[in-house]
C-alpha cells in the first residue's frame, strides 16, 4: 500500500512535473516569438523612418534647389550632425563656461559619490556583523550594531539627497549657460525673425529654447551623478575585492558586464533620434496650440472650432503615434537589457558567491564562531558583489542614456549653429559692404541705390531701385497687394538681406529708433503698464527723458486715448492686444511715434483703422514735429501730405512722382502705357497708379479752392461721385436745436387729445358694441345703420392713429 501510494505520488509528480515543462517552454517560445517579432517590427519602423526622412529630405533638397542664387545663399541644405559630436560639442561648451559655482557643485557630487559608497560599503559591512551577533545570540553586540545601522541609514538619506540637490543645481546651471549662449545669438541681429521668417530650417525654435535645453541639462546632470557615484562605487569595491578575494571575481564581473554592454549596445535602437522626433513632434502640436490661442477670436467667429480641432488632433495623433513605437522600443529593448544587466548578472553574482563551496576551497566551519563568521562574511561579500555588478551595469547602461542625450543635443546644436549663421549674415554684410558704402551711418537722409528686393523664397519684387529721400521730404508708397511696400523696409531694416545695391540711412548702430521708427499696420503692445506701450521698445531704465504723467496725459490726448487713464490704474499691467480694438492700438502705436519724435517714420498702414478725422490730425501733427513720413497706403487722399510718390507693380517695376515739380521717372516702363503683354498685376498697379495721380491733381486743385483734407477724401471716392447723379435719400433727423416751450406744450396737448380720442373710439367697440350684440339691442340702426356707424368710426380711428 505504501509502496503503491509512492508510486502514485511519483506519477503525479512526474505529471506535475511534465505539465510544468510544457507550460515553461510554451512561455519561453511565446516569449522568444513575441521578443523576435517585437524587433523585426522595430526593424521595419527603422527602415521605414530612414525612407521618409531621406524622402523628405530630398524635397527640402529640391523645394531649396529651386530658388534663385540668393535663396541658395540663404537656405543651403544641411548635412546632418551625428548626434555624439553634437554632445562632445556641448559637452566642451559646458565645461568651459562652468564657472566656479558649477565646478563646486562638481566637487560636491565627486564628495557624495565617495561618501555614498563609503557609507554603504560600512553598511554592508555592519549587516554581516549583525548575522554574526544574532547567530551568536550577543545582545548589547546587536543592539550596538543596528543603532549605528540606522545611524548610517540616516547619513544615507542626508548625502542621498544632497547629492539629489547638487544635481539639481549643476542641471540648473548648465541650463543657464546653454540658454544664455542660446539667447545671446537668438537676439542678435534679428535672428528671432529671420530664423522663421527667412531661414526655415528650424520649425519651432522656442520648443527647443523652453523645452529641448531643460530637458537636457537636467539628464545630462542625472547621468553624471549617476556614473560619478557608479565609478566610486566600481573603484571602492574592485579595490575591497581584491583585498580578500582572489581577483578572479573582478575579471569575471568585468568580462561579464562588459559582454553584456556591447551586446547590448550592438541590439539598442537609435535612441537619440527617436528623443529627437518626439520632441519635434511635441514641438508641432504646442505650436498649433498656441496658434489657436493666438487667433481665438478670428476662428470663434468664423466657428472653425471644428477645422482646428481637426489638425490638432492630427498633430497630436502623429505625435501618440510616435510615442507608441517608443514605448514599445524601449520595452523590447529594456527586457533585454534589465535580462542581461541585472537578473542574469545577478545569477552570475551568486554562483560566483557560491562556485568555492563547490570547488572545495570553502567548507562549513564547525565551530559556532566559525558559522557565524562565515555567516557574516557571506553577507558581506554578498553586498560587495551585487554592489559592484549594479555600479558596473549603471556605467554600461550610460551609452543608451548618452544616445538619448545626443538627440536634444542634435537640436540644440543646430539651433545653436543656424542662429550663429544667421546673426553672422549681417555682420558679415556690413564688414563685406563697408568698402562699398552700402550701409553709411548718421547719414541726413534715405537712399536706394540700384537695391533689388527678393523674397527668401526668390522673387523679385523691386528691381533697381533708385530713390533719395532727404530729411524733410515726404514719401509715399503705393502698389496693388504683395507688390512689395512693406519689403522694402524689411530690406531697409535689415530684416531681408541686402542681395544687391547699397542703402544709405541714418541711424547705424546708433539709437535706431530715434532716427528710423517703424509703424505698422497692428503696432505690437507688449505685456506691461499704459507707459511701457508709449516708451516701447525702450524700458524705464533707457529712458533719457523719463516720461512723466502730464507728458502721458498730452499723448494719449494726442490720440484721443486719454480715457485709457481713467480705465486702467497706472501700474497694471495689462494684455493690451486682447483688450483694445485695433483702431485703438493704432492710436496706441501713433502716441509711441510722437514719443520717439524720429527722423524717419515709417508708417505702414497704420493709420487704416481708425477715422478719417484722426488720420489728418496724425499727419499733420507728425509733419509739425519735423519727422519725414514714408507711408505705405491705399488711400490715395494721403497723397496731400507727400511730395514723392513711389509705385510699385509687384513684378520688379517701379515709378517715382515728384509732386514738387511733377517729373516722374521710372527705369522701365510708364505705367501709363498700356501693353498688350500686360499682366493682371501690372493693370492693377496702373490703376492704383491712376488714382493717385488723379488724386494729386485734385490737390492741385483743392488747394486753390482751400478745401479741408477731408473734402478731398470724399470727393475722390468714387461712391460720392455717385452722389451727384443719384438723389439720396432724405433722412429725418433725429437731432434738433431745442423748440420754445409754448410750442412744446402745444405738441405735447396734441398728442394728448390724440390719444384719449383714440382711446374712447376702442373703448366703445370693446364695451358698448359687445354689451350691445349681447342684449340683442341695437339703439343706432334708426339713424344710420351699425354697418354704417362702426365704418365711421374706423376711418376716425385710423386717422387719429396716424
Ligand atoms: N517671409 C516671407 N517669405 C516668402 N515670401 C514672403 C515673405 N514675406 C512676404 N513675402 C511675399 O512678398 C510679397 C510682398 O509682400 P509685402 O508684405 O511686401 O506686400 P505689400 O506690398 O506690403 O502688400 P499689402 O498691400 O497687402 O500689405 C508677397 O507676395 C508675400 O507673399
Amino acid at each position: 500500500m505504501a509502496s503503491l501510494q509512492l508510486l502514485q505520488l511519483t506519477e503525479r509528480g512526474r505529471n506535475l512535473l511534465s505539465s510544468r515543462r510544457r507550460t515553461v517552454a510554451v512561455v519561453s517560445g511565446a516569449l522568444i516569438a513575441g521578443g523576435t517579432l517585437a524587433y523585426t517590427q522595430s526593424g521595419r519602423w527603422k527602415r521605414q523612418q530612414k525612407t521618409n526622412s531621406s524622402s523628405n529630405g530630398n524635397a527640402h533638397t529640391k523645394d531649396r534647389i529651386g530658388h534663385n542664387g540668393t535663396d541658395a545663399k540663404l537656405v543651403k541644405p544641411r548635412k546632418k550632425k551625428s548626434g555624439l559630436k553634437s554632445l562632445h560639442f556641448l559637452a566642451a561648451i559646458l565645461l568651459k563656461k562652468i564657472g566656479s559655482n558649477g565646478s563646486n557643485y562638481l566637487l560636491g557630487l565627486i564628495i557624495t559619490a565617495v561618501l555614498r559608497t563609503a557609507v554603504g560599503h560600512r553598511l554592508a559591512k555592519v549587516q554581516g556583523y549583525l548575522f554574526r551577533a544574532a547567530f551568536l545570540r550577543r545582545v548589547p553586540t546587536f543592539t550596538r550594531l543596528i543603532i549605528e545601522n540606522l545611524l548610517l541609514c540616516f547619513l544615507q538619506s542626508t548625502i542621498y539627497q544632497t547629492s539629489k540637490y547638487l544635481t539639481g543645481s549643476l542641471g540648473l546651471c548648465f541650463k543657464k549657460i546653454l540658454t544664455d549662449l542660446v539667447h545671446a545669438d537668438y537676439f542678435e541681429n534679428m535672428v528671432y525673425y529671420k530664423i522663421s521668417h527667412v531661414d526655415h530650417r528650424i520649425s519651432n525654435p522656442e520648443q527647443r529654447i523652453a523645452s529641448d535645453i531643460p530637458k537636457f541639462c537636467a539628464e545630462l546632470s542625472d547621468l553624471v551623478q549617476d556614473d560619478l557615484a557608479a565609478i566610486a562605487e566600481g573603484l571602492i569595491y574592485i579595490w575591497r575585492l581584491c583585498s580578500y578575494a582572489s581577483p578572479k571575481y573582478v575579471l569575471w564581473i568585468l568580462a561579464y558586464v562588459i559582454g553584456a554592454g556591447g551586446t547590448i549596445r550592438k541590439f539598442s535602437p537609435a535612441f537619440g533620434k527617436l528623443k529627437s522626433t518626439e520632441q519635434q513632434l511635441e514641438g508641432e502640436y504646442r505650436q498649433v496650440h498656441s496658434r489657436l490661442r493666438t487667433h481665438a477670436e478670428s476662428v470663434a467667429f468664423y466657428g472653425g472650432e471644428n477645422r482646428e480641432a481637426s489638425h490638432i488632433m492630427q498633430r497630436f495623433g502623429a505625435l501618440v503615434k510616435h510615442l507608441n513605437v517608443v514605448l514599445h522600443e524601449n520595452w523590447w529593448f529594456g527586457m533585454i537589457q534589465d535580462f542581461l544587466l541585472k537578473y542574469l548578472g545577478a545569477t552570475v553574482g551568486v554562483i560566483l558567491i557560491i562556485e568555492p563551496f563547490f570547488a572545495g576551497n570553502l567548507r562549513p566551519e564547525s565551530s559556532t564562531l566559525g558559522r557565524a563568521e562565515m555567516l557574516s562574511n557571506l553577507r558581506y561579500h554578498t553586498s560587495v558583489i551585487i554592489s559592484l555588478f549594479q555600479s558596473l551595469g549603471t556605467l554600461s547602461i550610460s551609452s543608451r542614456r548618452l544616445n538619448i542625450l545626443s538627440g536634444y543635443a542634435n537640436r540644440i546644436h543646430e539651433l545653436l549653429d543656424v542662429s550663429r549663421e544667421l546673426s553672422g549674415v549681417r555682420d558679415r554684410l556690413l564688414c563685406e559692404n563697408s568698402s562699398a558704402g552700402n550701409y553709411i551711418s548718421e547719414a541726413n537722409y534715405i537712399e536706394f541705390s540700384g537695391v533689388k528686393v527678393v523674397t527668401p523664397s526668390g522673387n523679385i519684387l523691386v528691381d533697381d531701385l533708385t530713390l533719395r529721400l532727404e530729411s524733410g521730404s515726404n514719401l509715399l508708397i503705393t502698389g496693388p497687394n504683395g507688390s512689395g511696400k512693406s519689403s522694402l523696409f524689411r530690406v531697409l531694416g535689415g530684416l531681408w538681406p541686402l542681395v544687391s545695391g547699397h542703402i544709405v540711412k541714418p541711424g547705424v548702430g546708433s539709437n535706431l529708433n530715434k532716427e528710423i521708427f517703424y509703424v505698422p499696420q497692428r503696432p505690437y503692445t507688449a505685456v506691461g503698464t499704459l507707459r511701457d506701450q508709449l516708451i516701447y521698445p525702450l524700458t524705464a531704465d533707457q529712458e533719457t527723458e523719463p516720461l512723466s504723467y502730464s507728458g502721458m496725459v498730452d499723448l494719449l490726448k494726442n490720440v484721443d486715448l486719454e480715457y485709457l487713464l481713467e480705465r486702467y490704474p497706472l501700474d497694471k499691467e495689462v494684455n493690451w492686444g486682447d483688450e483694445l480694438s485695433l483702431g485703438e492700438q493704432q492710436r496706441l502705436g501713433m502716441a509711441r511715434l510722437f514719443y520717439h519724435k524720429p527722423k524717419f517714420a515709417i508708417l505702414d498702414e497704420c493709420t487704416s483703422a481708425v477715422t478719417i478725422d484722426m488720420e489728418e490730425r496724425f499727419c499733420k501733427r507728425v509733419r509739425a514735429m519735423g519727422t519725414s513720413c514714408i507711408t505705405i497706403s491705399h488711400r490715395p487722399a494721403l497723397v496731400a501730405f507727400h511730395e514723392i510718390v513711389l509705385s510699385l507693380d509687384g513684378e520688379g517695376g517701379w515709378n517715382v512722382q515728384d509732386n514738387r515739380n511733377g517729373s516722374s521717372f521710372s527705369p522701365e516702363v510708364e505705367f501709363d502705357v498700356l501693353k498688350s503683354s500686360e499682366t493682371d498685376r501690372k493693370s492693377d498697379a496702373r490703376t492704383v497708379q491712376r488714382a493717385f495721380v488723379k488724386n494729386t491733381k485734385g490737390n492741385a486743385s483743392s488747394k486753390l479752392k482751400k478745401h479741408s483734407y477731408s473734402t478731398e477724401v470724399i470727393a475722390s471716392s468714387p461712391s460720392m461721385e455717385i452722389e451727384h447723379t443719384v438723389q439720396a435719400p432724405i433722412v429725418t433727423q433725429l437731432q434738433c436745436s431745442p423748440r420754445p416751450l409754448p410750442a412744446r406744450v402745444a405738441a405735447m396737448s396734441q398728442i394728448l387729445v390724440r390719444g384719449a380720442v383714440v382711446l374712447g373710439l376702442k373703448i366703445y367697440f370693446l364695451v358698448f358694441r359687445n354689451f350691445e350684440i349681447r342684449n340683442g339691442r341695437n339703439i343706432h340702426t334708426s339713424v344710420l345703420g351699425r354697418k354704417g356707424l362702426d365704418s365711421i368710426v374706423h376711418i376716425v380711428l385710423i386717422i387719429m392713429s396716424a
